[in-house]
């Protein structure tokens, strides 16, 4: 019997956001380096000498689906809920925004990556997010429901 593995590869990307209604620093608009460390795993290739023999899949492949679907649409946005004040200023004034739908935390941002990831038949573990060097979310692909993540309860996603 062939054995599993995981493979990982990393990303950034940089956001800016506000938690309407947080008791604390996180209720003023403010930005983060996110890290991101999706990781894959299931059973390498094992056809002699084609190009991604022993691969579980081609990080560069990888890296287009993540760069398309996460990297390129969240890159320099501003991830809203939709109740923030300044919602209605960035969008007359063309600026980049990324509605979300759901409140933009590290919790629901990295469900909603992995469901996204998932969505695009990648063989998806786990995601995690870093929202700061020191403070991390994970979330396992096979405990996110068929339906989408608990968030999707609380508000709708139009950016799926
Ligand atoms: N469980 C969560 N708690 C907090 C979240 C979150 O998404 N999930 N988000 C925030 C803020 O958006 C922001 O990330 C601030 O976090 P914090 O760790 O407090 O940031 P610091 O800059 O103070 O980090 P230090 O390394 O401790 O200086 C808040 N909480
Ligand atoms: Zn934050």
């Amino acid at each position: 019997m062939m054995n599993e593995v995981s493979v990982c590869k990393m990303f950034t990307f940089d956001a800016a956001h506000q938690l309407v209604g947080h008791n604390g620093k996180c209720a003023n608009v403010h930005g983060h380096t996110y890290k991101l460390e999706v990781v894959l795993k299931g059973k390498t290739v094992k056809e002699a000498g084609v190009s991604d023999e022993g691969f579980l899949m081609d990080f560069s492949d990888l890296k287009k689906i993540v760069k398309e679907r996460i990297i390129d649409p969240l890159d320099h946005a501003f991830l809203a809920m939709g109740n923030e004040a300044v919602l209605e200023t960035l969008q007359r004034t063309n600026a980049k925004v990324a509605l979300l739908g759901f409140r933009t935390t590290a919790e629901n941002l990295s469900s909603y990556i992995c469901h996204q990831l998932k969505s695009a038949g990648l063989p998806v573990y786990s995601v995690k997010l870093w929202e700061t060097p020191t403070a991390w979310a994970e979330v396992l692909a096979s405990e996110i429901p068929d339906q989408g993540p608990a968030y999707r309860v609380y508000g709708g996603c139009d950016f799926e």
